[in-house]
């Protein structure tokens, strides 16, 4: 098994410079389908941190009652009503996350953004509970597809029980990543991003305070911001993952109990700790 860890060096090193003359069409025009009714705080963490991550349009597709929840945290943000066609949505898109609070009931838009969206697509949280059922179209798409599962969710994908899964987590993500021709993301203590040829690269930042519910809510959201702003899928979703946890441990070393650490603090601290590691 072939397995490396993504260091603070290969973050620094990746680390894509903001052009002096560019503008936000050059930073990911980046789209987001998130957030229902019971649960906007899934498309508000996503979007603040997309955009808090760097990325230079952030377009938010959710349902009509939760746009003004998430435009008042992410003024930044444009929207897109979930009842609409979703290719308007997906045009001019550089890359899509969907699945954040997205409700276990809206399977037909994962299906079709698998079929019909030709950029690099993250899913996550709710948009991974009928991935199993979508074998044949993922195999069949040619464009990037990176899940996001934490060990409850990849259990449900590879249909296995969540103990397999906690006790196998390389070969869980490997043979995942490669039977799929995927990126899999399965998240935990020491995330795991096995690419599609079964290499795979694991994580060490990050602590226990991130053990809260929205936190991966927040990942995605910077998953798909560093998918906007690199040239390669990997390092972008490995710098990610790294920047998120190393937010983290930066929340505790600033004086933060681990029993309050939470997402929206995470995008808080993203700026400082991008100025620390990067600048
Ligand atoms: N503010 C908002 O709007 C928020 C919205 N959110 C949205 O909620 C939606 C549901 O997401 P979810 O992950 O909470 O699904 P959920 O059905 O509880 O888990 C499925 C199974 O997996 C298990 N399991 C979970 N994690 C595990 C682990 N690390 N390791 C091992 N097992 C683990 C879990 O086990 P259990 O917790 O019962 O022990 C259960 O059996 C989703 O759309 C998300 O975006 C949340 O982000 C919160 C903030
Ligand atoms: N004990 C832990 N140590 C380090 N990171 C953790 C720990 N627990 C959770 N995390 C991280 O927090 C995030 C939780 O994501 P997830 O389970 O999808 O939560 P949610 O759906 O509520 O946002 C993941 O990035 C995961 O790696």
């Amino acid at each position: 098994m072939n397995v490396n860890s993504w260091s603070e060096n290969l973050v620094i090193e990746h680390w894509p410079k903001r052009d002096p003359n560019s503008h936000k069409g050059n930073h990911g025009k980046v789209g987001i389908i998130a957030g229902s009714q019971l649960m906007p705080g899934a498309a508000a963490l996503c979007a603040g941190a997309a955009v808090e991550s760097g990325a230079g349009l952030t377009a938010v597709n959710t349902v009509r009652t939760v746009i003004p929840i998430v435009a008042g945290h992410v003024p930044e943000a444009t929207f897109y009503h979930r009842d609409d066609d979703l290719n308007g949505f997906m045009e001019g898109k550089d890359v899509i996350a969907a699945g954040p609070g997205l409700g276990r009931l809206s399977d037909d838009i994962i299906e079709d953004l698998i079929t019909n969206f030709d950029g690099p697509l993250v899913i996550d949280a709710d948009g991974l509970y009928e991935l199993r059922s979508h074998e044949v179209i993922i195999r069949k798409r040619t464009a990037p597809l990176i899940i996001t599962p934490h060990a409850g969710e990849m259990a449900r994908i590879i249909n296995e029980d969540i103990e397999y899964v906690t006790g196998n987590r390389y070969e869980a993500a490997e043979k995942l990543a490669i039977d799929y021709g995927i990126y899999v993301v399965l998240k935990g203590p020491e995330t795991i991003v096995a690419e599609p040829n079964g290499t795979l690269w694991v994580n060490h930042t990050g602590n226990a305070g991130l053990a809260k519910g929205g936190t991966g809510d927040v990942l995605t959201g910077m998953i798909l911001a560093f998918i906007g702003r690199y040239d390669d899928i990997q390092p972008a979703v490995s710098s990610a993952v790294y920047m998120h946890g190393y937010a983290a441990d930066y929340l505790i070393e600033h004086g933060e109990a681990m029993e309050s650490v939470t997402a929206s603090k995470v995008i808080k601290i993203l700026s400082s700790s991008f100025q620390r590691l990067i600048n």
